[in-house]
């Protein structure tokens, strides 16, 4: 099969392009954003016509932390949307019959109730920091779910919780959590410093999945063929829930990366940084229910992650 894994560079189209290769089972087609840039129309259509793929995985998107949907809305909203339409709509007009895209669980309400169910979705109002974005992913998956509908495609959605994992973004304002605390404390080793600042209270609930569990789940939803599309099963596949079902406070994630990088200092909460959604646990039942499940535990996924950042990361990146 021809599988076309845009955002391949990405951290986790990366890891999707390290699975499918390791399968060696198919021909895969990529683009840096240099050589298509996804949110250009006429690009993206002459592009598909061209290498007419068998599947496509849209695992390119405008991705960041809190702080970054919160400081850049408009990019946050009008690139997602634009690389979800045009992507989307040019592999239905170039004959694709499979697609897999990639929203987030923070297209559900930011008081769901807690786990979060598929069903939740459109069920109350967003979390305000990153709604531009969520609208974005919601749109994402209407796009899918109407292209079904209307044109018998098999295009599916997952949504992912919080991932984390080799090939992240350690930007120290613009990237998530997981991967700031993991720079910041191993800064804060490297120069000897007593404390480290966590943004927020410490008291917001995150679940954090491994990005090579969140390509395994890719693959295994995309190639769900048993599961064939119709308007009984469009309800279950119109978006699938991928995370741990286990979720931990940030201040419990901060204890467990100054564990990992052996920082002994104190840890100090700046409340002048917003700590978003309370709480943001996935309901993963129905995935569980198809045959799949994370593997790798957080502590394990942490050290693994900060022995890629010790090894494999950009020197400039841990640059001062
Ligand atoms: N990281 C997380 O915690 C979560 C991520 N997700 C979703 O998972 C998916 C992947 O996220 P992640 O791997 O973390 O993101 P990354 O930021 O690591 O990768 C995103 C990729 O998208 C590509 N891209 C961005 N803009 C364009 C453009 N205009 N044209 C072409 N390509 C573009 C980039 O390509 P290039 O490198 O060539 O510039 C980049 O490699 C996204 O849909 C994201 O919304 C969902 C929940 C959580
Ligand atoms: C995947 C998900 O990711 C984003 O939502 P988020 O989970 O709120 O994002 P986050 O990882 O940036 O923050 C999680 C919590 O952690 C606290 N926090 C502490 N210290 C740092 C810190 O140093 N950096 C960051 N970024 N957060 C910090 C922070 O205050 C918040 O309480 C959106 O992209 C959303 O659209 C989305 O899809």
């Amino acid at each position: 099969m021809r599988i076309y894994v845009a955002g391949h560079r990405g951290m986790v189209g990366s890891a999707i392009l390290r699975q499918l290769e390791a399968q060696g089972l198919d021909e895969l087609i990529t683009r840096s954003s240099a050589e298509l840039d996804l949110t250009d129309q006429s690009a993206v259509a002459a592009f598909m016509q061209e290498v007419r793929p068998d599947a496509v995985i849209l695992a390119a998107a405008k991705v960041g932390g809190i702080l970054a949907n919160n400081s850049y809305p408009a990019q946050f909203i009008y690139e997602n949307l634009m690389m979800e339409c045009n992507v989307i709509h040019a592999a239905w007009k170039a004959g694709v019959q499979k697609l897999l895209q990639l929203g987030s669980s923070c297209i559900y309400p930011k008081l769901a109730a807690q786990p979060m169910a598929e069903d939740a979705l459109l069920t109350g109002q967003l979390e305000p920091t990153n709604e531009p974005y969520a609208i974005a992913k919601i749109a994402g998956i209407k796009l899918c779910e109407s292209y079904n509908r209307q044109y018998g495609t098999d295009y599916r959605s997952v949504m992912p919780t919080n991932l984390y994992g080799p090939g992240d973004n350690f930007h120290p304002e613009n990237s998530h959590v997981l991967p700031a605390l993991i720079r910041r404390f191993h800064e804060a080793v490297r120069d000897g410093q007593e404390d480290v600042v966590i943004w927020g209270s410490g008291t917001p609930r995150r679940e954090f999945l491994h990005v090579d569990d969140m390509a395994a789940a890719s693959l295994f939803v995309m190639g769900l063929d048993r599961v064939k599309y119709s308007q009984e099963t469009q309800p279950m596949l119109s978006h699938i829930n991928v995370g741990t079902g286990i979720d931990v406070t940030i201040r419990e994630l901060a204890e467990t990366v100054a564990r990992v990088t052996g920082f002994a200092g104190r840890l100090s909460f700046d409340t002048s940084k917003p700590d978003g959604t309370p709480r943001k646990l996935l309901d993963v039942s129905r995935l569980k229910r198809l045959g799949w499940q994370a593997t790798i535990p957080l502590e394990t996924g942490v050290k693994e992650t900060y022995e890629w950042f010790l090894n494999q990361a950009p020197d400039a990146l841990r640059a001062k």
